[in-house]
């Protein structure tokens, strides 16, 4: 993670290079500890098998210091002196205070903006909100050229200072919508040299992969631009390149990371040494507050607070976590003003009376909530919870999302609401589609789907057992699937993840952890495979898919006895399920399908079987060993005498597996042929495919079906209505992404 780039954690192994060469000068004797010297975070090549965001290790180099011991009174002190060529000036070598040289250079092209970056003519669609030249360098690198309509309703008002409840579709860049303006307050805002950083903002997650990549996404725009990577003609990669710099410099705004599941002790000395933007999931930051009053005392002080995915947030359980952090974000001298609304009426009149909706509040905690699905009462709420005099104190836990979030310390008297989300939760660059099936034909028409629709397809199952099931059957079925739930320990999901994003024929298996939030690039589709528990879960599924202005496919499997939740699910969006159309399947190839899942099931089940009976084996060795009790040998021998009973089931069971694998092996290594189509005569038939074959137009797992995408096969359905978007003023000529 990003926010290890200039860290130093106490256990890691250091090495101080060589001390004082003749050709370079000594330029400073400084008795400073440790902590002091200019640390660089050193590579690991994946060949080391010690690459990744473990969380845990954090190498770390130091150059060109010479180190010299010296008596005191208090005993023997080291002390280290920081070498440089003659021809270069010299630095000192606290990092917090090269941190600070950078931030202040940064913070000094505010004042002339124009100096380093024209983005009058560079960016005009983004120049007119005047933001830190450096944020400006960055969407240019990164070719965002235009605001999307989130950014661009949010921007001017959150610049403003004033608080704000967005909803906007999935995938709408509602991330730099509170991000850019949080960087910008801390940019133009720097640090006194050889100050520690103080906690500016808090951003709240709802899962440990939103948190990460919410931090990752913001990281980008914290780094220090490096001029001489962007030139460099062999890292024409973007992620290459910030892989490469993030490495050296350190970033020019620290945002850290919070979360369940990774070293908690490195995640705490991070926050010792200070950072600026602290991105948490409730639970992990709460068992850390529990025990860090000064990190209490930070978020007692905050200037930013973000509610991102608000509502999931209550629903992920951590209701308790998040009633405590909110409190703690509330203000002393208004606590005693926290009460809430005895009747929605007087509220609202005395709201009326405040009549102040322009207002820029002078002790500015800024409150940003967004999410793609904030019902519209919860909207009202908001609005009503800003806090009226002469009502009871909340003694209360709360209880309800409704609760939580009149706990907001809204200092806005009346935050912005900026709803754009479209109609019915439908992204309009999305298609979406179902099969209705039996439940247990699902398995047949997912991998009939996924082998006629090649591409990156995230599946969501509803259980873990569920997923469990289909992962081995779809590695017997030779499809790339990658399993992703809670149950998986925290490497392993975000490992799946990558590896999921890296390939693009691939599937990803999850539950509703990976609904939400969520930013992998080029989802083609998303399968519901068992359906969502509710109308915002299958927004955020479907959202998966879609992002930013790109196509995207969703289908819905429905088995008779779910049709009366999903008729349901879609009422409460305001819509029907004759909305969606359905998918044409070719049956035939179906049939053919079925007998490779049914073999592939059969292999499971004895696979299963032998794992099962391994389990119990080591079980029973083990309760065995607790109770200090002798087994018969013949129970744990694994000798390959054949007749201990065990070693002979197994045997047996492995004779079947290997005789059912040459059987679907067999099977998969026939041509899928659609109906009329015969490999002996294909040029005949009645439906010749030479000429596809030749044109490249062929579908090469299913002969005599074209290659087509899942939109193009949609069949007639009750036409949809077109979805409006509501009514909203300068994002209307936004024409998309890029050019
Ligand atoms: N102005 C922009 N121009 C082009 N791409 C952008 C712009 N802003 C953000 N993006 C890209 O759009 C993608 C989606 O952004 P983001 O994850 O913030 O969406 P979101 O609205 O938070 O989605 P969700 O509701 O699913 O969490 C990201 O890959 C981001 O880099």
């Amino acid at each position: 993670m990003s926010e290890d780039t200039n860290s130093r954690p106490a256990l890691v192994k250091r090495k101080a290079k060589a001390g004082p060469s003749t050709s370079r000068k000594r330029l400073k004797s400084h008795p400073t500890s440790l902590d002091g010297l200019p640390w660089k975070a050193v590579r690991r090549p994946s060949e080391t098998g010690l690459d990744g965001d473990d969380g845990i290790l954090e190498l770390e180099e130091v150059e060109n210091v010479e180190v010299v011991y010296e008596d005191t009174e208090g005993g023997r002190v080291m002390k280290f002196n920081v070498l440089e060529p003659s021809n270069k000036t010299t630095k000192v070598t606290d990092p917090s205070v090269i941190e600070a040289d950078v931030l202040s250079s940064a913070s000094s092209e505010l004042l002339n903006p124009s100096v380093s970056f024209d983005s009058k003519s560079l960016l005009p669609n983004w120049h007119t909100f005047y933001m830190h030249s450096h944020l400006l360098q960055v969407l240019h690198s990164r070719g965002l050229v235009t605001p999307t309509p989130i950014q661009a309703k949010s921007l001017p008002i959150a610049l403003n200072g004033r608080d704000i409840v967005g909803v906007a579709e999935t995938g709408s860049g509602k991330t730099l919508a509170y991000g850019l303006p949080i960087l910008h307050r801390i940019l133009s805002h720097p640090r006194l040299p050889r100050t520690k950083r103080t906690l500016q903002a808090l951003i709240l997650a709802p899962t440990r992969e939103l948190a990460l990549q919410v931090s990752d996404h913001l990281n980008a725009f914290a780094r220090v631009i490096d001029t001489k990577a962007e030139q460099n003609a062999d890292l024409r990669n973007t992620e290459a390149k910030e892989k490469q710099h993030k490495n050296i410099t350190p970033p020019l705004v620290s945002i850290a990371a919070i979360v369940g599941g990774m070293s908690a002790q490195k995640q705490r000395r991070i926050l010792d040494r200070g950072v600026d933007v602290l991105v948490a999931t409730p639970g992990r930051l709460w068992d850390i507050l529990e025990e860090d009053e000064g990190l209490a005392r930070q978020i007692s002080q905050l200037k930013f607070l973000v509610l991102d995915e608000a509502d999931r947030m209550v629903e992920a359980g951590h209701f308790a976590e998040m009633d405590n952090i909110l409190r703690l974000t509330i203000r002393k001298s208004q606590e005693d003003e926290i009460e809430p609304p005895e009747a929605p009426g007087d509220c609202l009149d005395a709201h009326k009376d405040a009549g102040n909706t322009e207002a820029t509040p002078v002790d500015a905690l800024q409150t940003f909530v967004f999410s793609a699905t904030l019902s519209k009462d919860l909207q009202k709420n908001l609005k009503r919870s800003y806090r009226q005099k002469g009502y009871k104190k909340l003694s209360k836990p709360a209880s309800t999302l409704d609760d939580l979030l009149l706990r907001l310390d809204f200092r806005d008297p009346d935050p912005a609401i900026i709803d754009i989300s479209p109609e019915g939760g439908v992204v309009s660059t999305l298609k979406e589609s179902k099969i209705e099936c039996l439940s247990t034909d699902k398995d047949a028409y997912l991998y009939y789907f996924l082998l006629r629709y090649p591409g990156r397809s995230l599946v969501f199952l509803s259980s873990i057992d569920g997923i469990r099931r289909l992962s081995p059957l779809m590695e017997l079925l030779n499809l790339k699937a990658f399993p992703l739930h809670s149950q998986m320990e925290q490497r392993q999901r975000l490992k799946n993840l990558d590896r999921f994003k890296a390939t693009t024929n691939a599937v990803l298996l999850a539950t509703d952890i990976a609904a939400r939030g969520l930013d992998i690039p080029a989802v083609d589709h998303v399968v519901h495979y068992q359906i969502p528990r509710s109308a915002d879960v299958f927004v955020h599924r479907n959202g998966r898919t879609a992002r930013a202005m790109q196509k995207g496919f969703s289908l819905l499997m429905c088995a008779p006895d779910e049709r009366r939740v999903v008729r349901a699910l879609l009422a409460s969006l305001g819509r029907k399920d004759t909305d969606i159309p359905e998918i044409s399947v070719e049956l035939t190839l179906l049939d053919k399908l079925k007998n490779r899942i049914l073999l592939a099931r059969q292999i499971d089940s004895q696979q299963h079987k032998i794992k099962k009976q391994h389990h119990e084996r080591n079980w029973l060795r083990e309760t065995a060993e607790a109770m200090e009790i002798e087994l018969d040998s013949d129970i744990l021998s694994e000798s390959a005498d054949e007749s201990n009973p065990s070693k002979h089931r197994k045997k047996k069971t492995d004779a079947k597996i290997a005789v059912l694998k040459a059987k679907l092996k067999e099977l998969m290594s026939q041509p899928l042929l659609s109906r009329g189509v015969s490999t002996r005569y294909i040029t005949s038939g009645s439906r010749p495919i030479a000429d596809d074959i030749i044109s490249g137009d062929v579908h090469e797992t299913m002969l005599g079906l074209k290659k087509s995408e899942a939109g193009d096969d949609l069949v007639a359905a009750a036409k949809r209505k077109p979805v409006h978007k509501k009514v909203h003023e300068e994002p209307e000529e936004w024409n998309g992404f890029g050019s």
